[in-house]
């Protein structure tokens, strides 16, 4: 079957003043297949944003290729909806504009989209917070309109940056929650960059690791078998959750004592 996204032995290199060109990304390999939900996690700096850059069309690989459903990727990939850590609303207008827009931009009459807006915020749990401006909720709250802003426009693929990186712990297994919930209903290709391994294995199929930069590499790949629908703090409390945790924390582990050594000058 054709994957919805695929990297075949992907470099992606950085020119930088006055230096050799830095490689990020070494020889990449990864199939993320149409409904698979797949986490990245690796040490800081080992390239997690740039393979997803790359899957979005923002980066161009230095060697080899990106294919979204079995095409070559030229531009930006306009089959994907990208959520980042900070999120993209315009504090001059309400959350019920802010996702309506989305829909406005790419043709749809104001009066349908304010009303496909509003079904969107009732989906994410902010009924009642329509006419609210982003300076008005928390930041829950507003994660939850760009969630809306982003799958309004019903992407087949969904790539996310640590969106849950800046909210607090207890809002961020709702949100992983509510993430689940909506992605159930229709299965997207989700492409998800965390830090947190625990977030990784709690939401996902599949946990992709990659190793300390430069030249980071896909050193694991770990199919995660947790029975769906999944409650994302009570999986945690499962055998099969700590025996998952510690085979990849072991591998993890590792790589990220080495980015600490590269970054302190001390060997791992
Ligand atoms: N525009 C750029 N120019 C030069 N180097 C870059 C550029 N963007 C990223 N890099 C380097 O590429 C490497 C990978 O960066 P990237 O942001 O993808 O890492 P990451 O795994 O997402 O990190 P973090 O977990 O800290 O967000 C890093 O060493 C970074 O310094």
């Amino acid at each position: 079957m054709v994957s919805a996204v695929s990297l075949r032995a992907v470099d992606i290199s950085f020119n930088v003043t006055g230096k050799a060109p830095f490689r990020a990304v070494a020889n990449a390999d990864l199939d993320v297949a149409k409904g698979e939900f797949v986490a990245i996690v690796g040490p800081t700096g080992s390239g997690k944003s740039t393979l997803l850059n790359a899957a979005a069309g923002l980066l161009k690989p230095s060697a080899g290729v990106v294919e979204i459903h079995g095409k070559p990727l030229s531009g930006l990939n306009r089959e994907a909806g990208y959520l980042f850590q900070a999120d993209a609303l315009m504090p001059w207008k309400t959350s019920r504009d802010n996702v309506a827009i989305a829909l406005e931009i790419a043709g749809t009459p104001r009066r349908e989209a304010l009303a496909r807006a509003d079904e969107w915020l009732v989906r994410v749990g902010l009924r009642g917070f329509g006419d609210r401006y982003p300076h008005m909720l928390s930041g829950g709250q507003r994660k939850r309109v760009a969630m809306a802003q982003v799958l309004i426009r019903d992407p087949a693929i969904l790539l996310m940056d640590e969106p849950f990186g800046p909210l607090d712990a207890q809002t961020r297994l709702i949100m992983g929650d509510l993430l689940l919930d909506l992605w159930q209903q229709d299965r997207k290709a989700v492409m998800f960059v965390t830090h947190d391994l625990e977030e990784a294995i709690s939401l996902s199929d599949r946990v992709v690791i990659l190793s300390t930069g430069p030249d980071a590499r896909i050193m694991g790949d770990f199919p995660i078998g947790l029975e769906r629908p999944r409650d994302v703090s009570e999986i945690k409390l499962t055998p099969e959750f700590q025996s998952l945790h510690r085979d990849i924390w072991h591998i993890l582990k590792e790589q990220v004592l080495k980015a600490y050594g590269h970054s302190t000058g001390m060997k791992a």
